[in-house]
Parts: C-alpha cells; sequence; structure tokens
C-alpha cells in the first residue's frame, strides 16, 4: 500500500513543474544596514559574532546527503582557512573530500533530484524565500562576521555580499522563476491545450564557487536548485567558513538532504571525480578565465569522446580588466573618488574592478594629483594591519585573500619597479609579517598595450595611461583590443556626444557598460551581471535569464477532439 507521503507526492507531480504560486508580496532589493556610529546595537552583535568566530576555529565537515563527514573520520586530511589579516589565526579546519566522498556526494544528488523536482514550485521557493529572511535577520551578524574574518572585508563590502545581494539573489530568483514557468505557449489551436513544462536538467548540477562573494556562491548553488535540480558544489577553499554557515541556513530554510552536497577539497581531484560521470549535466561556475577555460575544454572533450547523455550546460562568469574611460568634459572630482572606490574596495579582489586607467593629458596632473591626495588617507598598511586583526571594522581597505595573491602581487610591483615603461605613482608596499596587506598602488604606463594593461591582477593595482586630448575616438578602439576581456567598463563625461561615441566604440567591450558612475557594483534584479569575450558566457547573474540555463523545456500538446476519419478535407477522391 502507497503511504500517505508517497500519495501526496505522486498528486504532487503534475504540479511541480507547471502551475505555480505567485510570490509572497512585493519582492524589493534588501535594504544595505549603514553601521554608522560606533556604539549602536548593531555592532554590539557583529562584535559579538567576530568574538564567537575568532575564539575558537571551527570544524566544517563535508555534508552528503545531510550527513556531517568530519576529517578525523576514515582518515580523512583536512586543510586550514585562516584569516587574511591575521594569518596565525585558524578560522576553520576544513574536511577534503576523497574521491570516494564525492562519488557518494553525486550518489546522493541523484538520489534527491526525484523527490525535489517532483515537490512543488511553491516548496521550493519557499526555502529560498525563508533563507533570505534568515540571512537578513537571525544569522545576519554570524554571516558578516564570517564572511569579514574569512574573506577579508569590512563591514560595508560584507553588507553588500553577504547579507544584501544573498538575499536578494534568492528573493528575486523566486520572482524569476515564477514569470519563467507563467511563460506559455501563446497559441492552441481549437481543442488542444499547449502547455510548456519547465523540467530540471536531467542530470546533477556542478557548482564551483569563488572566494570573493559568499553571495555568488549562494546564486551558483541557489539558481539551479530552485529550478528542481540537484547540486555537487566545491567550494573555493578560502571561503568554506561563510559557506558552510550558508549551507546550514539553508537547511533550517527547509532544504532537503542531498539537494545540496558540499564537498570541500582538492579542486582538480574533486572535479576529475564529477566531470567523468555520466549523468552530469550543468557546470555553474565563477572565478578565474584560466580555470574555466579549462573546465571548458574538458567537457567539450567529453562530450566529443560519448561520455555524457546530454550536452551538458556550461555557464560561467569569469576574469576582467576593467576600464575607467575619462573624457575632458567630465567632472574630475566625481571620477578620482569613483575610481578610488572602482580600484580599492575589498583591495581591488571584484571581478569588476577597475584595473586600467584612461585619462586625457589635459586632466591627468589634477586627476593624479586627486586621487594620490585622497588615497593618502586610507591608513597605511602596517596600521591597517594591527587594526583589523584587532578587529577595526571601519577601514576602507583589508588584506588580500591568501599568500599565493599576495605573492603575485608583489612580484608584479617589483616588475613594474624595473620596467621602464612604468612608474610607480602611488604605493608599491607590501608586508606579510601580521597578515596579505598590499598598498593601493597606481602605475603610470606610456604604453597602452602594456601586460600591465590587459592581464588581470585581482588586487590592489592601478595601471594609468594618459591620451592626447584630441585622440578620443581611437582611445576607445585602444580600449576594445587591448585585452581578451568583456566584463565591466566606464565613461566619464558631461559631453553627450563623447558618451554616445564610448557607448557604440565599446558596445563590446564590457558587458556591464556605466556612464559617470564606477564599473563596480551591480546590484541583484538593477544591472543584471555579466560579460562576454573571455569574461564569460554573460548569462547574467541576478536576471531570470540565468534561470533558463538550468531547465530542459517539454512541450505538451493535449487533444481534446477523437478522430473519426483519418482524410483530411483536401482527400477527397
Ligand atoms: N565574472 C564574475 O561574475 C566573477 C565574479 C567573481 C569572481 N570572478 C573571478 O574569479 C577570480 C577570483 O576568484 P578565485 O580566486 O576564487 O578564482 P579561482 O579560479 O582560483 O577559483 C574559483 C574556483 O575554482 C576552483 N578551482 C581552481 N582551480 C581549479 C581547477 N584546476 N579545476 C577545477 N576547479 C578549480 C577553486 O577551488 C574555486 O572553487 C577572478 O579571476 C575574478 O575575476 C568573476
Ligand atoms: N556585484 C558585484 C560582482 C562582483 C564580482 O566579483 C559587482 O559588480 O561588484
Amino acid at each position: 500500500m502507497l503511504s500517505r507521503l508517497s500519495l501526496i507526492r505522486q498528486s504532487r507531480r503534475t504540479v511541480a513543474q507547471i502551475s505555480h504560486l505567485k510570490p509572497p508580496k512585493q519582492i524589493t532589493n534588501e535594504p544595505v544596514k549603514a553601521f554608522a556610529g560606533k556604539d549602536t546595537v548593531e555592532w554590539d552583535l557583529l562584535r559579538a559574532s567576530i568574538s564567537k568566530f575568532k575564539s575558537a576555529s571551527l570544524d566544517v565537515p563535508l555534508v552528503i546527503d545531510g550527513k556531517r563527514i568530519y576529517y578525523n573520520e576514515g582518515g580523512r586530511s583536512h586543510f586550514k582557512q585562516t584569516n587574511p589579516a591575521h594569518h596565525s589565526q585558524v578560522l576553520a579546519n576544513v574536511t577534503q573530500a576523497t574521491r570516494e566522498d564525492v562519488k557518494k556526494a553525486i550518489e546522493s544528488s541523484k538520489k534527491a533530484k526525484n523527490d525535489w523536482y517532483k515537490m512543488p514550485f511553491y516548496d521550493r521557493a519557499a526555502v529560498f524565500l525563508k533563507a533570505a529572511d534568515l540571512i537578513s535577520t537571525k544569522y545576519r551578524y554570524d554571516m558578516l562576521a564570517a564572511t569579514m574574518l574569512g574573506q577579508g572585508k569590512n563591514v560595508y563590502q560584507a553588507e553588500i555580499d553577504c547579507i544584501t545581494e544573498l538575499s536578494d539573489f534568492f528573493r528575486f530568483n523566486v520572482k524569476y522563476a515564477s514569470d519563467l514557468y507563467a511563460e506559455q505557449p501563446c497559441e492552441s489551436s481549437p481543442g488542444v491545450w499547449n502547455r510548456a513544462e519547465y523540467r530540471p536538467l536531467e542530470g546533477f548540477v556542478y557548482a564551483v564557487t569563488p572566494f570573493n562573494f559568499t553571495a555568488i556562491a549562494g546564486n551558483l548553488i541557489g539558481a539551479p536548485a530552485l529550478m528542481g535540480n540537484t547540486v555537487v558544489w566545491k567550494p573555493s577553499q578560502a571561503a568554506c567558513l561563510s559557506n558552510y554557515l550558508l549551507l546550514t541556513v539553508l537547511e533550517e530554510a527547509g532544504l532537503p538532504k542531498g539537494v545540496v552536497n558540499f564537498v570541500p577539497g582538492n579542486p582538480v581531484e574533486v572535479t576529475k571525480e564529477v566531470l567523468a560521470d555520466k549523468e552530469f549535466s550543468a557546470l555553474h561556475f565563477t572565478g578565474s578565465t584560466a580555470v574555466f577555460k579549462q573546465l571548458y575544454g574538458d567537457i567539450q572533450q567529453g562530450v566529443v569522446s560519448n561520455l555524457y547523455r546530454d550536452y551538458p550546460r556550461i555557464v560561467g562568469e569569469t576574469g576582467g580588466k576593467n576600464f575607467h574611460l575619462v573624457h575632458p568634459s567630465a567632472n574630475i572630482p566625481h571620477a578620482v573618488l569613483s575610481t578610488l572606490r572602482g580600484a580599492f574596495e575589498f583591495q581591488g579582489q571584484k571581478c569588476s574592478a577597475t584595473s586600467r586607467l584612461y585619462i586625457p593629458e589635459s586632466k591627468s596632473a589634477e586627476f593624479l594629483n586627486d586621487l594620490a591626495g585622497t588615497l593618502s588617507s586610507i591608513k597605511p598598511v602596517n596600521t591597517s594591519a594591527s587594526k583589523i586583526n584587532g578587529g577595526d571594522l571601519h577601514g576602507f581597505m583589508g588584506p588580500v585573500i591568501h599568500e599565493q595573491s599576495f605573492n603575485k602581487l608583489a612580484k608584479v610591483i617589483e616588475e613594474a619597479k624595473s620596467d621602464p615603461e612604468l612608474e610607480i605613482i602611488y604605493g608599491g608596499n607590501y608586508d606579510k609579517s601580521q597578515g596579505w596587506f598590499v598598498e593601493p598602488t597606481v602605475i603610470k604606463t606610456t604604453n597602452p598595450t602594456h601586460k600591465f594593461m590587459s592581464t588581470e591582477f585581482f588586487g590592489p593595482v592601478l595601471t594609468v595611461y594618459e591620451y592626447p586630448d584630441n585622440e578620443f575616438d581611437k582611445i576607445c578602439e585602444i580600449i576594445d583590443t587591448t585585452t581578451e576581456y568583456g566584463l565591466t567598463g566606464s565613461i566619464f563625461a558631461r559631453d553627450r556626444d563623447a558618451i554616445n561615441v564610448a557607448d557604440e566604440k565599446l558596445k563590446y567591450s564590457a558587458g556591464n557598460f556605466y556612464v559617470n558612475d564606477k564599473c563596480t557594483g551591480a546590484v541583484v534584479a538593477q544591472q543584471w551581471f555579466g560579460g562576454a569575450r573571455m569574461s564569460g558566457t554573460n548569462d547574467k547573474a541576478g536576471s531570470s535569464n540565468i534561470l533558463s540555463r538550468f531547465v530542459s523545456i517539454r512541450n505538451i500538446k493535449e487533444n481534446f477532439y477523437e478522430l473519426t476519419d483519418y482524410k483530411y478535407p483536401s482527400n477527397y477522391e
């Protein structure tokens, strides 16, 4: 006899991907808390959460089929996630998945799929809506503390990431999914009912997530899961603390076991196991271009060698070499402050960060003096280091993420010191005595196609080129052709003709193009985010478009008429 639960599941079957309810209320962006003034309740709550995470390191397990597996079980190894502002402080001991663990995570995803995708949309949606509420209320301070300490963010940068952007992703995805499901064939002949069923992909989704945004990790797992897919999640080794906390919030919100399987570990090993499975059906990736290219090639190879059942969907957002172009008509003080924020907030570790600047010769001295003067008000590296370790939550800049990144940036700065085409005009210091600190650094180049104008450094390094005022069209062409990327860029001008020229000539240079604003800080549902060329597949996180990548539509035609003859009217004899 069928159990009551099975009967309910069966009856739900038909409503899972076709009918749905509208979200409960008007969905809007989560407001950013300002954290102004030191002695507020918000600060007290935040300090308490920070102390909690600093007082003892957390053991982060694998989570497979809802079960926690810790590194001391079965002789698994583990790695440490440390505080980038104080690298001797271990925040988390993270269990490292073995090949067997990854296999189990895949099996768990396959097993959980059947019940998850048959759940009505409103049940799946409720999990993400509740998670968004938990993030913005009960877990706000823990989420902030885990992201600030683990990923080196100040409170503002953490707030716009793991609170507002993350809850916006979860809530707006519900609205977008609801709208998508409502989109149905617009014609049905008399006696016919045509329907579109938005099936999840047939296999499982592999989410590979970056260190720099907790919100992006949330969207990489959340978008496919909302559409009824199940996910194997390989988090960044440098973001396991916040990412594990996020998973526990989703569980508290009702995410069934096995829907998201959390397997931190060696990226190459984990990925090898996942890409070898016949039912691998999509990669949802954000990270560097080099890694994405590698995975893209591996997947294509798998297709060619008949490894997979489907053509796996490949959705990836990757690197950038984002530009600010300043026209002589621009408001220079505004362009300076926008550039400072775009290039240096969160230490330039946003994919969208400004990393090349083009200024007209006539405004160069004014611009660069103003920039240097304003940069000098940012606390020097060492002071900043000791304060952040002691809890300077108010500072504008913090550490870069890890030793590998620090070493790469130090090498870049040293290279700049000896290159005759480069001149360091601000900064150029770095200090790893306590944390991974790199001073905001501005480098002037005489060569607009120098590799410093085309290579992503992913740190607080800005390269500047002065162009002749009368070569505005030409500089647009140079900007367009200097890099392989096409992520973000800005034009600063008051002259409408200049804005129009830039708009046209830089059409494919950026997937997010800004007029008189910095090229970072895209907000879910406001600036759909992503770039083309080698910056990614441009499926636009924060828009409805991305959800369509995680469904495989089935068209159903139901006929109400019964045939009485095989002939058509034209078949008369
Ligand atoms: N375009 C966007 O939306 C966007 C957003 C955030 C970050 N990014 C990009 O991400 C990069 C910074 O993030 P990161 O340092 O975490 O990037 P990364 O490429 O080093 O790592 C991203 C993820 O890939 C995994 N990984 C690394 N090597 C791998 C391999 N060989 N095989 C399989 N997986 C592998 C990592 O463990 C991590 O989970 C920058 O290039 C930045 O521009 C892009
Ligand atoms: N929403 C972010 C995405 C940054 C990626 O790292 C921005 O536009 O700054």
